[in-house]
């Protein structure tokens, strides 16, 4: 099957996470999702990354700003999808939907009223973990 590596980002403010909307038309429209994109051809995961903050988010992010914190593997019927997540509390800018997409800064309590699509639902506890800054009980 063909692999498809996706490099995604937590932003993380204020204990909350940005979280946007697939716009109508996309595969899987309507979910919510960390902002992101395809790898092209000769990017680094990183630098795809930043490339896609700009451009779906307007921001600017510099490497050592991007920590690793899950990624998802998932088989999609056409495709398996993997992705690391990289969470990041340092860029400048203002996030903006620059894709026509919403956004959201979704709490700890609140992810459960973001549909996700598939391949993030086992990145939820990581990044609750991150968001509640990582107390080990
Ligand atoms: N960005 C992102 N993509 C995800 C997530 N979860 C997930 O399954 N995907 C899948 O990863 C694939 C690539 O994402 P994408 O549509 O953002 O790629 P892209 O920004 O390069 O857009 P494009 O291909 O429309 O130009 C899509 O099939 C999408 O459904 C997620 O949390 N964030
Ligand atoms: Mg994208």
């Amino acid at each position: 099957m063909k692999l498809v590596l996706v490099a995604a980002v937590a932003l993380i403010r204020d204990q909350r996470v940005l979280l946007a909307q697939r716009p109508a038309g996309k595969s899987l429209a309507g979910l919510w999702e960390f902002p992101g994109g395809k790898l092209e051809a000769g990017e680094s995961p990183e630098q795809a990354l930043i490339r896609e903050m700009e451009e779906e988010l307007g921001i600017r992010a510099t490497p050592d700003a991007l920590t690793p914190l899950a990624f998802a593997s998932h088989s999609y019927p056409d495709f398996h999808l993997l992705m690391p997540l990289y969470a990041c509390r340092k860029w400048d800018g203002t996030p903006q939907g620059r894709e026509g997409q919403a956004i959201e800064w979704a709490g700890i309590n609140d992810l459960d009223n973001y549909p996700m699509p598939p391949a993030d639902l086992p990145l939820i506890t990581p990044l609750r973990q991150e968001l509640s800054g990582n107390f080990i009980s």
